[in-house]
């Protein structure tokens, strides 16, 4: 079942009855006179979220001031709006008189957390809660927290940047991580359907904007550090700071960290929350190790040893050593939150347990002599180098590595995207992902730059993305590999602020129907 069209959120069904007057007595608002009873049983942030009985939050925004946006919540049945005081007179600027306004000191949002959990019933979860931060794999890592959970006999839920999923109950999600009014309304709906265990993937901008706030979990994880969102945090030590900050007593009871990595390293050391480490290379202390046993197209065979004896061998159905890391960091987060993760060993040894993970080194092709064709979602040097590098290991045809980078996000990695491809793969060819308002040529231009500096692949410019597909398909040979990285799960290219329809993988697969390589 994938949720109606129209729900922008995964809501309770049946959600709790709360007054004003009770969550004035836990967060600091001035109620509007004579609204104490007023009952509320929803909270969000988006005026075209709103549903009967909504607390609607009006936050000041880069572009907006979401209380500008009053009438139009009070029209679709919100029950009162809580805002700051520039949102206060606004609504009064505007003539809305139909909501009970709450007033709030400061910023809103550092209060959205408390309230939503106080609104959806969300402050104490009884089921097991996992999040994931790093630059890289985070939502691969909870795909394999999920299909572990549920070979515990757990019942999972997950957010991730792909979806928001309970069960066969999914929306595509907006952001990496939802907004605080919208997870907790998500964990509203999980614990009601009986969800024991949630993966959550945390966004280092998540938690510097409350967006976790409101939710404790019992394991967090970091599994990597690269460049990456360099156009918001300016430098690499901001940005670290920004991921290390959810090892926090206030955010998590314990924490699993992959110390392959100085960040790694560093973050174990620094951590106020207790951590045990993995090492995924030879020699280096940790309390667990990793070991890659066997790896071709189809999947990675890994050996786990831990504390006390521990011993798991295990197998993923994805290529690449990062997914066997991907899968043992799930692994030890479960071991971590007290699951016994004997109970799931076979299953992973004999490679028994589903893991489809959307858009990420998705095989569109069946396998079989043909060339083969992946999509990603990689967009980062250190996701290039990790599918590259693991490519070259198991491959021996030609790799032909298409890609486009982000016009308005971090410039700076283009140069380092471009090398990489160019010294990874036999053939590159450059073309547009979202170019957003830059000119797409300048990006282009900077990718090839960067590709050229490595002097070995083959260089195609092809800026339609939909004809790049069709001539990597005419280059590849039966034994060759495409992988096609950026656009992953994504249905949509951003252009010059226009969402334009775009789905990478149903692009794929018609092209390969076109060629006769797809049934
Ligand atoms: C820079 C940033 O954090 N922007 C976020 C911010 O947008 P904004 O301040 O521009 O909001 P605004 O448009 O001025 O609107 C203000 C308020 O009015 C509301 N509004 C607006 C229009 C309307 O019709 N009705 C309405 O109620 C908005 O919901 C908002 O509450 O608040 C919005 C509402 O939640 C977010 O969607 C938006 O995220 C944008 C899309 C974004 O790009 N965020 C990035 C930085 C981000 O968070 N990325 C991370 C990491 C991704 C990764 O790992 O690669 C993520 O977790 O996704
Ligand atoms: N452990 C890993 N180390 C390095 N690269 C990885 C790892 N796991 C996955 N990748 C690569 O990074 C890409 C992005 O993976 P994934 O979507 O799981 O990461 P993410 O951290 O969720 O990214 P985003 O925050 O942008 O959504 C993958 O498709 C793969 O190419």
């Amino acid at each position: 079942m994938t949720s109606s069209h129209e729900d922008l959120t995964i809501r309770p069904q049946h959600p709790q009855r709360v007054t004003l007057a009770n969550l004035a007595e836990h967060i600091p608002f001035v109620i509007a006179e004579g609204s104490g009873e007023v009952i509320v049983t929803g909270v969000t942030i988006d005026s075209r979220d709103v549903r009967q009985g909504d607390l609607y939050v009006g936050l000041p925004g880069a572009r907006h001031h979401g209380a500008s946006f009053a009438a139009s919540a009070a029209e679709r049945g919100a029950a009162a709006m809580l805002t700051d005081a520039a949102g206060k007179d606004l609504a009064a600027a505007a003539g809305v008189d139909a909501l009970p306004v709450l007033v709030v000191d400061g910023h809103p949002r550092a209060l959205l957390g408390e309230l939503s959990a106080r609104v959806y019933g969300t402050d104490a979860l009884a089921a097991k809660t996992f999040g994931i931060t790093g630059t890289n794999g985070k939502t691969s890592v909870v795909y394999c927290i999920a299909a572990l959970l549920e070979a515990a006999g757990l019942r999972p839920g997950l957010s991730s940047t792909a979806e928001r999923r309970i069960g066969d109950e999914v929306i595509v999600s907006n952001l990496t991580s939802p907004e605080a009014s919208e997870l907790h309304g998500l964990l509203a709906r999980m614990v009601e359907r009986g969800v024991t265990g949630i993966a959550i993937e945390v966004s280092a901008q998540a938690i510097g904007r409350h967006r976790i706030d409101g939710v404790h979990f019992d394991v967090v994880a970091f599994n990597n550090f690269s460049q990456d969102h360099l156009e918001e945090y300016g430098d690499m030590e901001t940005y670290f700071q920004a991921k290390a900050a959810l090892f926090a007593p206030e955010h998590a009871a314990r924490g699993v960290v992959v110390v392959d990595s100085p960040a790694g390293q560093r973050l174990a050391k620094q951590s106020a929350i207790p951590v045990t480490t993995l090492a995924t290379e030879y020699g280096r202390s940790a309390d667990w190790h990793l070991a890659v046993t066997a790896q071709t197209l189809d999947g990675v065979s890994f050996v786990l040893q831990g504390p006390a004896g521990a011993h798991f061998r295990g197998r993923v159905p994805v290529f690449g050593r990062f997914m066997a890391e991907n899968a043992a960091l799930a692994l030890i987060m479960l071991h971590e939150a007290g699951i016994p993760i004997e109970q799931v060993a076979d299953g992973l040894e004999n490679g028994l347990i589903p893991l489809h993970i959307p858009g990420r080194l998705e095989e569109i092709t069946a396998g079989g002599p043909g060339p083969r064709f992946f999509v990603d979602y990689g967009h980062t040097p250190g996701a290039f180098e990790a599918m590259l590098d693991a490519l070259g290991e198991v491959t021996d045809g030609k790799i032909i590595f298409m890609f486009g980078a982000d016009g308005d996000r971090d410039t700076t990695k283009r140069a380092e995207m471009g090398r990489i491809a160019g010294a990874g793969a036999d053939t590159v060819i450059i073309c547009d992902y979202h170019p957003r308002s830059e000119p797409p040529e300048q990006i282009r231009a900077q990718l090839l730059d960067g590709a050229r500096a490595a002097r070995h692949a083959e260089l195609i410019e092809e800026a339609d993305p939909r004809a790049a597909v069709r001539l990597a398909i005419s280059l590849a040979e039966p034994g060759d590999v495409i992988l096609y990285a950026g656009p992953g799960h994504e249905d949509y290219q951003e252009v010059a602020g226009a969402y334009l329809p775009y789905s990478a993988r149903d692009e794929v697969r018609g092209a390969l129907r076109e060629a006769g390589l797809l049934a």
